[in-house]
């Protein structure tokens, strides 16, 4: 049970973690803070906090959990401005979607790292953003990676765990080296793809023609690129090179495609699609054994 649950950045991911805790009563008190007042106003509306501030250090005073859920780039400051303010029980955990960028933060912040912090990433979203994207089924049965460090409270590491199980999400754990490099190549790849090939084909002439014929394949490959274009720099950066090793080895392969195209190789072609075939066969069936266990 959390009695106090202040939340720095109350978005997507803030709001859908505020809602979900509220939903399984495991929560007193949620206070908010943020960049947008419009937001924050919207957040008390609808519920999702009782109250906000809009200095950080404000809003974590007397919070025994701090949730961290602002683009990348905001979390060296936001770290810095609640530094002196923390109570010392409180436990500290975030939402960002690179785990060493924030164990940086913190260890140049606290001057090492800290014990009750625990870093976390729920692998669950939209390409939505801000409190009114929110929701509080978001992260059920959905995955959440915990990324303590040798230095990491027993004690914290159980409490954050038992919040994400609370909204019910399946809890793993992971190095922090081995987080960023996996989900280098299964979100951030993926999102590079998206946004490249709008972009591409939004800077051709006569793109108005190419988007109206554009098929449900289409639509569904893109979804992505309508994310936050400033959370996804903020990603880029922090994961710079796990991120360029994954879309170095993507280029070739389709530097392969494109050989097999130009050759007419239609032997290459069925070996490169039918392997890609099983290999997402796979991973949908373990999706939907997952779903159902
Ligand atoms: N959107 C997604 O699908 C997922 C996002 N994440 C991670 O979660 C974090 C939050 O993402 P979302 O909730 O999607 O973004 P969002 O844009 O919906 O919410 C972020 C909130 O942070 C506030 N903010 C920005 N800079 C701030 C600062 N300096 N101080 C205080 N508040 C500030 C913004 O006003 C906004 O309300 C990011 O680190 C992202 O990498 C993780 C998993 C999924
Ligand atoms: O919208 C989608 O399908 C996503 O993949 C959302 C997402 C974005 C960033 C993450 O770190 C995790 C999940």
């Amino acid at each position: 049970m959390i009695r106090r649950l202040a939340i720095i950045g109350v978005g997507l991911i803030g709001g859908s973690l505020a809602r979900a805790l509220r939903a399984a009563g495991q929560v007193d008190q949620v206070v908010g803070c943020g960049r947008s007042e419009q937001n924050l106003q919207q957040a008390l509306e609808l519920g999702v906090i009782d109250d906000y501030w809009r200095d950080p250090a404000d809003a974590v005073r007397d919070a025994d959990m701090v949730f961290l859920a602002v683009p990348l780039g905001a979390m060296a400051g936001v770290l810095e401005s609640i530094h002196d303010a923390l109570a010392p029980e409180a436990v500290i955990t975030d939402g960002g979607s690179v785990k060493g960028s924030v164990v940086a933060d913190a260890v140049r912040v606290f001057g090492r790292v800290p014990p009750r912090l625990v870093p976390g990433h729920p692998i669950a979203g939209t390409e939505r953003s801000g409190v009114t994207a929110s929701f509080p089924e978001l992260y059920r049965n959905r995955r959440v990676i915990l990324t303590p460090l040798p230095e990491t409270d027993a004690d914290a590491l159980e409490r954050v765990r038992a919040m994400w199980q609370a909204t019910g999400a399946q809890v793993s754990e992971m190095a922090v080296a081995h987080h960023d490099q996996v989900l280098a190549a299964t979100s951030h790849l993926p999102h590079m793809l998206a946004f490249g090939l709008v972009d591409a084909l939004a800077r051709m002439q006569d793109n108005d023609e190419i988007f109206r014929y554009a098929a449900g394949g289409f639509r569904d490959f893109t979804r992505i690129a309508s994310s936050s274009p400033v959370m996804w720099r903020d990603i880029c950066i922090a994961n710079a090179p796990a991120l360029s090793d994954v879309l170095s080895r993507f280029s070739d392969e389709m530097g392969d495609l494109a050989d097999a195209i130009r050759g007419r190789d239609g032997d290459r072609l069925l070996e490169i699609f039918s392997r890609a075939k099983l290999a997402r066969d796979r991973f949908i069936d373990g999706i939907d054994q997952t779903a159902t266990d």
